[in-house]
């Protein structure tokens, strides 16, 4: 499997971090996924845009719980050998991320307004696998991390509506490769497209042993999800597997 990026969190964001599942920053390696399938992922996608996919903030056009609408993409996340060969490259065991609003999404990024960039954010989700289905004819488009503190880089953003150049980590995408990314906590966006677009499928994860690491705040998996449809499925989680994995952490270690 061809490596083509590799960065740790400490190089991401140049310090230490705390709130973390693993040294992970982001690795972009080939994959083996079936090209038939990444196909009709990609076939239905596009069919299902102009009805399916929203662009309600961030300059972000995207299919909330894509795995609904387009069942085949549960036969990826559940891809035989994937989960085992993220976490290898995670250094953390990793599971899909369970909350089904936001386990799954498809972007439709472009130069046409219509579709945009992502502006600059941090994830709420600790890591996701993005899976370039489209590139075309593009220009721009590539992941850019700001390069330290992402509070000290939203102040920045708001004092001077930019960052510097020198400060960002551009990391193209790949077709036929996807880029693992730890991205909580970690300022981020898409750079500006000037031509042509991508369309990806992002599957998000998390860690199998601490999943109360996360930072996805109730109000805002609400705003972006205004039925409260999965609000009944969010509580279960934090009450069966979030609660009791945080208390085991803090137990004291035996001696
Ligand atoms: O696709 C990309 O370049 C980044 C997407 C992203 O940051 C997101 O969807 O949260
Ligand atoms: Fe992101």
């Amino acid at each position: 499997m061809r490596v083509f990026e590799e960065k740790s969190r400490a190089e991401l964001i140049g310090k230490k971090s705390y709130w973390q599942i693993s040294d992970l920053g982001l690795k972009q390696v080939e994959f083996d996924y079936d090209p038939e399938l990444l196909m009709l992922i990609l076939d239905k996608a596009r069919r299902i845009r102009d009805e399916a996919s929203e662009k309600r903030h961030l300059n972000l056009r995207f299919i909330r719980k894509a795995h609904v609408a387009i069942p085949e993409i549960l036969e990826l996340v559940h891809y035989p050998g994937r989960l085992d060969r993220l976490s290898e490259l995670a250094g953390t065991a990793l599971e899909p991320y369970p909350v089904s609003v936001i386990s799954s999404t498809i972007t439709f990024m472009g130069a046409n307004p219509d579709d945009g960039t992502v502006a600059w954010h941090t994830d709420g989700v600790p890591a996701t696998e993005i899976v370039p289905l489209a590139m075309h004819d593009i220009d721009g488009g590539e992941l850019q991390i700001y390069h330290g503190d992402y509070e000290a880089g939203f102040t920045r953003l708001g004092e001077h509506g930019a960052l510097p150049e020198r400060d960002l980590i551009t990391v193209p995408h790949r077709l036929g490769a996807s880029t693992l990314a730890q991205l909580m906590r970690v300022l981020h966006r898409t750079a500006p497209i000037r031509s042509g677009y991508r369309v990806s499928l992002n599957m998000n994860l998390r860690s199998r042993d601490q999943p109360f690491i996360d930072d996805n705040p109730l109000y805002y998996l609400a705003a972006d999800n205004p039925d409260y449809d999965w609000i009944d499925q969010y509580l279960s989680d934090v009450r069966v597997r979030q609660v009791p994995a945080y208390l085991a952490s803090r137990r004291p270690a035996k001696s």
